[in-house]
């Protein structure tokens, strides 16, 4: 994959706050998502994680700030345009059909992307136009063994590539994961960790995780949100040795 021509971040998201009743969820936040990068968002449980990506997505409105996509402020756009735009919120993907196989399921995101509207799944499907890419992502998401599988019989971690080979199909300008390890068992996140490190360069991750260890191994940025305040932001080295991070959130783990 080519390198960025620019370091224009591609998402950045300005003084966003979110309030629910007396509950500062959200709190004056700001940050950038820049190409290539893997932007990690940690923080302990009730933080404003998931209520921040979820302001990003468009499924929650904020109170004030601003969020730029791909330069453009998309603050008024909902969730569907948003996610046209290139914002692809991955690992929830909801559409895999269980009887159909990896290679018809990534044929349907394909066709989906390509803007085909079809009433039947059955042309779709015979269309060789649509095989050859989502064979292409199929194998960027490492399950090119899984094809002819139907998606009903994947493993969880398999049931992840697919999500993920989903995702590359729509051609995301940006990715938001909340919490992909959930789940994977040691060597499933090992897998998935080798997949995310490469997906960065098809377009950059903003990143909720748990597991520390990915994040370390994973991260070129971190922010740490506390309360729902960015209490620092920096490279693994920095939030790893960072006193106010360690004593509210790392602990002696880190
Ligand atoms: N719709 C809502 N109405 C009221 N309070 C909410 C709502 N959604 C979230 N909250 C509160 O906002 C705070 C932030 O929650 P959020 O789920 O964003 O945290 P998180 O960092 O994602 O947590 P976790 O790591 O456990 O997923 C919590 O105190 C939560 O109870």
């Amino acid at each position: 994959m080519a390198k960025p021509l620019t370091d224009e971040p591609v998402l950045e998201i300005s003084g966003l706050r979110k309030r629910f009743g007396a509950l500062v969820a959200t709190d004056n936040v700001s940050l950038t998502l820049r190409p290539g990068e893997i932007h990690a968002l940690i923080g302990p449980n009730g933080a404003g994680k998931s209520t921040l990506i979820k302001q990003i997505t468009g499924e929650i409105r904020p109170d004030a700030g601003t969020i730029r996509f791909d330069g453009q402020v998309i603050d008024r756009l909902d969730g569907a345009a948003r996610a046209r735009l290139g914002l692809a919120r991955s690992f929830q993907v909801s559409s895999i059909i269980p009887d159909f196989s990896v290679l018809q399921n990534v044929m349907l995101a394909v066709a989906g992307a390509d803007g085909h509207v079809f009433r039947f799944f059955r042309p779709a499907l015979a269309d060789d136009a649509l095989t050859a890419p989502a064979l292409y992502h199929i194998a960027h998401a490492g399950l090119e063994d899984r094809a002819h599988s139907p998606a009903a019989e994947l493993s969880h971690g398999e049931r992840r590539k697919l999500e993920i080979a989903m995702a590359l199909a729509l051609r995301p300008r940006a990715f938001l994961l909340d919490e992909p390890m959930a789940g994977m068992g040691a060597e499933g996140g090992r897998q998935l960790t080798a997949i995310l490190s490469a997906l960065k360069s098809d377009a950059p991750i903003l990143l909720v995780e748990h597991d520390m260890d990915a994040v370390f191994a994973l991260a070129d940025r971190i922010s740490v949100l506390v309360y729902g305040q960015i209490i620092a932001q920096g490279s693994v080295a920095e939030i790893r040795s960072d006193p106010q991070v360690r004593a509210s959130y790392l602990g002696e783990e880190a």
